[in-house]
């Protein structure tokens, strides 16, 4: 624990411990590129939006679909380069979902934009490339009970699914990129091993994804934990072509990410107002908001591309049409609900 508060104000404090950069909007502008400096974080950071796909999935009642394609736009107004739109996923598991054709045909894909959607097998992938998706990600885990209860089949055979998948692509020229669920703990088997989460993200990458993200799923993880299953990923695969997908449930989503920032990562997947949790991980809150991570990187002097007010819009928006609070701390700070 100590060598984790040692990196956590090596990041969060200047040179003088005790002189704290990154507590308010304007300081974060005065002192950021300083904070950054020298600290092995990244200059730019990639954010991958994926509210109107993992935020949405979890809502009770259907979200009309043209309050989906406008909360896609306003997001991609806001200048996030990738946003996950929607999952080809079974009507029947996910009925939120089930209009991915309109959503996939109704949104303004920007040029620079990417809108990547989730393929289970084959036939999710079939049809997102009908639909004129351009890049989609497969989901694993790395826990045998979610494997079965997400995609209804072992990890093994989620594998096999996943290998159809991307021959196919290749061959199509579609970029895939891969998810790993479960990989700080796991709604029905507790805790997982890093060593297994690394053997599912090196299978992922060794079939062709290129990058792996790895979720906390169930938002259970502390930077103490990310930073041995990182360590124990980043052995199989490379570090550049890691991503962290992290659920708020206990609150520790910033402070993982940073550490992964710290560790090397450039990639953060999020979700616009901290929408969402997963409807086969029960008591998994939304992933950690864009807002408060476009907050955090901007404080740190690191790049996202990102119009955070743009993106409040957005928040902002979706809040107001679902009649839910947004969880983004930053938001309700600068009262833009
Ligand atoms: C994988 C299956 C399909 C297996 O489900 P199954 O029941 O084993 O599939 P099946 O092959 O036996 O087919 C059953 C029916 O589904 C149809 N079907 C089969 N495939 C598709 C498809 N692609 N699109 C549309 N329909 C499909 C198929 O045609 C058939 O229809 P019927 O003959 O009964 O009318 C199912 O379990 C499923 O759809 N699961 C998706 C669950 C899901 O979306 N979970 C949330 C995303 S994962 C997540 O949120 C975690 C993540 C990524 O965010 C990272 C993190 O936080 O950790």
């Amino acid at each position: 624990m100590a060598a984790v508060m040692r990196l956590v104000n090596r990041i969060a404090f200047g040179p003088a411990m005790g002189q704290q950069y990154v507590a308010f909007s304007s300081a974060a502008k005065v002192n950021a590129a300083g904070v950054r400096a020298g600290r092995g974080l990244p200059e730019k950071v990639k954010i991958v939006e994926v509210g109107p796909r993992d935020g949405l999935q979890n809502e009770k009642t259907i979200v009309p679909t043209e309050t989906k394609i406008q909360l896609i736009d306003m997001l991609s107004a806001s200048g996030l380069s990738v946003i996950e739109a929607t999952s080809f996923v079974s009507p029947k598991w996910v009925p939120q979902m089930a209009d991915q054709v309109e959503v996939m045909k109704g949104i303004d894909r920007k040029p620079g934009v990417s809108y990547p959607v989730l393929t289970p097998n084959l036939k999710g992938f079939q049809a997102a490339v009908k639909a004129g998706a351009s890049e989609v990600a497969i989901f694993g885990a790395a826990s045998e009970l979610f494997s079965k209860k997400n995609i209804n089949c072992s990890v093994d055979e989620s594998l096999q699914r996943f290998d159809e998948i991307m021959t196919t692509a290749k061959e199509a020229g579609v970029p895939v990129r891969g998810y790993v669920s479960c990989v700080l703990g796991c709604p029905y088997e507790g805790a997982v091993a890093p060593e297994r989460v690394a053997h599912v993200a090196k299978r992922l990458y060794s079939m062709g994804c290129y990058e792996i993200s790895l979720g906390d799923t169930i938002g259970v993880g502390t930077p103490g934990s990310m930073i041995k299953m990182l360590e124990a990923v980043s052995r199989e695969v490379p570090v550049d072509a890691l991503a962290v997908h992290c659920h708020d449930t206990y609150g520790q989503a910033l402070a993982n990410i940073l550490v992964a920032l710290q560790m090397g990562i450039s990639v953060v997947d999020s979700s616009v107002a901290g929408l969402g949790g997963c409807p086969y991980a029960n008591g998994a809150s939304g992933n950690v908001a864009t807002e408060d991570v476009v907050y955090m990187l901007h404080g740190l002097g690191i790049q996202t591309g990102v119009d955070l007010s743009k993106l409040m819009d957005a928040g902002a928006f979706i809040c107001r049409t679902l009649n839910r609070k947004t969880s983004s701390k930053v938001a309700q700070a600068t009262c833009k609900l």
